[in-house]
């Protein structure tokens, strides 16, 4: 028989859930932006882009309320030696358009001979256009949407195969169940990753293994409902943090 433990070092699933080509209706719930602050013991906060000194960055992890309640169910499916460690949560407009002009530069460095198009279509697989529109709105604008990693106790990160937002084939998250040899210990870290978080209701985007989604259209498509609950969130940014904010 297999227990809530061994179910959480199954193998990552190949993904069913077709994305389909509608777009989820937005009824938002008005659920609060939160802080997170370090008051779980196996939850860490590294707000990377802050580290990276990104312009209206955040430096502290903001994340609807159910996010973070699903978080700490999560660790509840795993071993008392593992922690979760986030990277991003919310993440203002300004932050998305810079991510994305970034990473789309780094892709044009590396890829010269790409085109135009090549390189738009490249970048759109590691970051959200920067977009309000309901159709097509980054993720993270929602405050529904996670960066996450498996950490130790002291919350260090644990081998999971590549860098964070590392562009390259080795991101995709069940690139380790197609080349275990490679890395065996990192496949099992993703699984673990992948499981606790799914287990509890999210869902992954197969290109990134740190990236989940919650109750916003992103979640909606890939499990196929037809409302999202979490739509768009403006804030006022201040010093690096939420001064206010309002639902879009
Ligand atoms: C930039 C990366 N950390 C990320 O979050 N990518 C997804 C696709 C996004 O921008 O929503
Ligand atoms: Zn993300």
């Amino acid at each position: 028989m297999c227990t809530i433990y061994d179910a959480v070092f199954q193998p990552i699933e190949v993904n069913k859930t077709s994305i389909r080509d509608s777009t989820p209706a937005i009824r938002e719930n008005g659920e609060p932006l939160i802080k997170i602050g370090e008051e779980h013991s196996r939850i860490f906060i590294k707000p990377i882009y802050y580290h990276q000194k990104i312009p209206n960055s955040l430096q502290a992890i903001y994340l609807r309320q159910s996010v973070y309640e699903r978080l700490t169910q999560a660790l509840l499916l795993l071993s008392k030696n593992y922690s979760l460690i986030l990277y991003d949560g919310y993440r203002p407009f300004q932050v998305q358009q810079f991510l994305f002009t970034s990473f789309s530069k780094q892709i044009a460095q590396r890829f010269p001979h790409f085109t135009e198009q090549e390189i738009i279509k490249e970048t759109l697989k590691y970051v959200a256009f920067p977009s309000i529109d309901h159709a097509h709105f980054a993720p993270h604008l929602t405050g529904g949407a996670i960066d996450v990693t498996l950490g130790d106790l002291d919350g260090n990160a644990l081998n999971i195969g590549t860098a964070f937002d590392e562009i390259s084939e080795k991101s995709a998250t069940r690139y380790f169940e197609q080349h275990p040899e490679e890395d065996w210990e990192a496949c099992v870290h993703r699984r673990l990753l992948y499981n606790c978080m799914t287990m509890v209701g999210f869902t992954n985007y197969s290109e990134e293994w740190w990236h989940y989604d919650f109750n916003n259209v992103s979640w909606a498509r890939r499990v196929g409902a037809q409302e999202a609950s979490y739509g768009a969130v403006e804030a006022i940014i201040q010093d690096n943090k939420v001064k206010e904010f309002r639902f879009l």
